[in-house]
């Protein structure tokens, strides 16, 4: 494992190497993380994202992100991460230091997060789909490492997203528990369009604070990939939008053209959950090839 060239600030102490933060999750792992081993069932697709009967860690995920995830804590979060010292460590490591965590939000994997990684970018290549689009399947959920870097818990990291500074949208699941969130009684933030101007641009609103925005934060500037992997990174939590039709009034032409993209990834990121299992160890080599073509070997994250 390579020394990490910067220290990484982790729950109050320093890390010297990746290899102890990994160390590390493997202790946190026993405790606050649980990783079933069985592999979901085969399902049909609409036994996908069945949020009415799901089990009440995800409700309770659901009901603490759509209370705590205010303009406030968005404005803050992401001052955060401009003044947070960076990690730097390559992409590979980074996968790797993922691995271990379950996603309180996902009702639909207890996959460990190498395997819906590999088999997102696998679904995608056996449709013989570009390889940035590829390695952007094998990327997209690379931000919930903002779990190791400060966040205050899951909350702030995974779940579908949706726009705060305006109005909470109906169309976002369970959006009767956005009533305990202190922004739906602002004066302005519960109107329409809030702080924002008709058609402004997503570019130009703020999505509740998670891996997606932390993500697209960090590869903006260290990747090649086209603006159509990026938005796939950016928005493929934003199933109000993706799916639901919501927030066209903010979206503008740009919006529409990434529209496109962000479906068109959505499959391979949801259905591939129920895929036969895959070897990480075997598709290294095919992986870290597509890698070396998209990013440098070392990142700040
Ligand atoms: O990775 C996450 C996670 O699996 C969530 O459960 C889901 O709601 C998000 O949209 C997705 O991006
Ligand atoms: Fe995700
Ligand atoms: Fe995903």
């Amino acid at each position: 494992m390579s020394v990490v060239t910067e220290e990484l600030s982790y729950r109050g102490r320093e890390l010297e190497s990746i290899s102890d933060a990994i160390d590390d999750v493997n202790v946190l792992k026993g405790k606050t993380w649980s990783k079933k081993s069985e592999l979901d069932e085969n399902k049909s697709k609409k036994s996908f994202r069945n949020y009415e009967n799901a089990c009440d860690r995800v409700k309770d995920f659901y009901r603490l992100q759509h209370r705590k995830q205010t303009v406030e804590f968005n404005l803050k979060a992401r001052a955060a991460f401009r003044n947070r010292k960076r990690v730097s460590m390559s992409v590979w490591q980074a996968i790797e230091l993922l691995n271990t965590l379950v996603d309180e939000s996902d009702p639909d994997t207890s996959m460990s997060q190498i395997e819906h990684l590999l088999q997102t970018a696998e679904a995608i290549r056996r449709d013989g789909k570009p390889e940035w689009m590829q390695v952007t399947g094998l990327l997209h959920d690379l931000g919930k490492l903002l779990l190791l870097f400060g966040s205050e818990g899951q909350w702030d990291v995974v779940g579908d997203t949706f726009v705060v500074g305006c109005q909470f949208s109906e169309k976002c699941i369970y959006p009767e528990t956005f009533r305990s969130n202190p922004d739906s009684r602002h004066p302005v933030y519960s109107t329409k369009f809030g702080i924002y101007e008709p058609n402004c641009g997503l570019d130009n609103v703020m999505l509740c604070w998670g891996h997606d925005e932390y993500l697209y934060q960090v590869l903006k500037d260290q990747c090649t990939l086209p603006p159509e992997g990026l938005a796939m990174i950016r928005y493929h939590s934003f199933y109000p939008w993706h799916r639901e039709g919501a927030y066209e009034h903010l979206c503008n032409e740009n919006d529409k053209k990434l529209l496109a993209a962000v479906q068109a990834f959505n499959p391979y990121d949801l259905y591939s959950k129920s895929d036969e299992r895959v070897n990480p160890e075997k598709l290294r080599p095919y992986y870290e090839g597509l890698i070396a073509k998209f990013f440098p070997p070392i990142l700040e994250w």
